[in-house]
């Protein structure tokens, strides 16, 4: 598995020197990622295959995406920046934040994708949205290393609360993400990520997840979150 990440490594670093935002042709470096352009931004779905997936990466999202024809499954796709809607939501709760200035808005992305393909965090996520329940492809590439050869337990803990959120809806916020990490993960491996809303209690939303290998038998880590729906009527700043 290490061996398919470094293959992976060898095309990314083909690609490096190319920075986002500099014009160029869609199709002429990264055909596997859907792009769309408006008249100036170009938004690419980052949760697709590149280069640097591993066999079992895609040979998960290709089982994945079988499942997704009948429609009890979505992909969700997964930009650098959010939606203008999304960002119009979360301002109306953080009135007073520094991203309402407008240079540090257009900087501003999330920080899971901002990474040189493969380097960081490669993964997808697919919901199932009558059972509430998501499953996450996670590969943790080389600059997300904690103790030498292993993940990060902050780069998962990132995954967690990322998985986690994706069973909410609307704008929510993490109030509460108790983890506990029973195995560590090996540096370039695929886990997956089952999250499931527990619970839902006002504007609470209780919710879990494990974290797996690829073959299931090894359980890297359990947790829980508590997200709570913003309350339009409050500003937290
Ligand atoms: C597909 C892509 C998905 C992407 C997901 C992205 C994930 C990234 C998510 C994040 O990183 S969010 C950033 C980290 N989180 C924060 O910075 C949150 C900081 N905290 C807050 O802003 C506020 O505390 C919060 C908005 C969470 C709640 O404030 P509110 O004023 O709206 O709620 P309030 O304090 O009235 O509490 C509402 C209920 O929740 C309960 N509660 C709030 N915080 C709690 C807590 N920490 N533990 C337990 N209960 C809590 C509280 O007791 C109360 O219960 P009851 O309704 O039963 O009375």
């Amino acid at each position: 598995m290490l061996r398919s990440c470094t293959a992976g490594l060898r095309s990314i670093w083909a690609l490096r020197g190319r920075r986002e935002g500099a014009p160029r042709l869609s199709m002429d470096l990264q055909p596997a990622r859907r792009l769309f352009s408006t008249e100036k931004v170009i938004h690419k779905d980052w949760a697709l295959p590149n280069p640097s997936w591993s066999k079992d990466l895609k040979l998960l999202f290709d089982q994945f995406m079988k499942k997704c024809e009948d429609g009890s499954w979505e992909r969700l796709p997964s930009y650098k920046r959010r939606s203008t809607q999304e960002s119009e939501d979360f301002k109306t709760y953080f009135l007073g934040s520094a991203l309402q200035t407008q240079s540090l808005w257009k900087k501003a992305q999330l920080f899971t994708r901002g990474f040189e393909d493969g380097l960081g965090f490669e993964y997808v996520i697919f919901k199932n949205n009558d059972e509430k329940r998501t499953v996450c492809l996670f590969q943790g590439g080389p600059y997300l290393q904690g103790v030498p050869g292993l993940l990060h337990g902050g780069a998962m803990a990132t995954m967690i609360d990322i998985a986690l959120g994706s069973c909410t809806g609307g704008a929510v916020m993490t109030a509460n993400l108790n983890i506990n990490f029973k195995r560590p993960v090996p540096l370039c491996s695929v886990v997956v990520i089952n999250s499931q809303l527990d619970k839902l209690e006002g504007r609470k939303l209780f919710l879990s997840c494990n974290v797996r290998s690829v073959d299931e038998k090894t359980l890297y880590s359990e947790a829980t979150g508590l997200f709570i729906k913003l309350d339009p009527e409050k500003s937290s700043t």
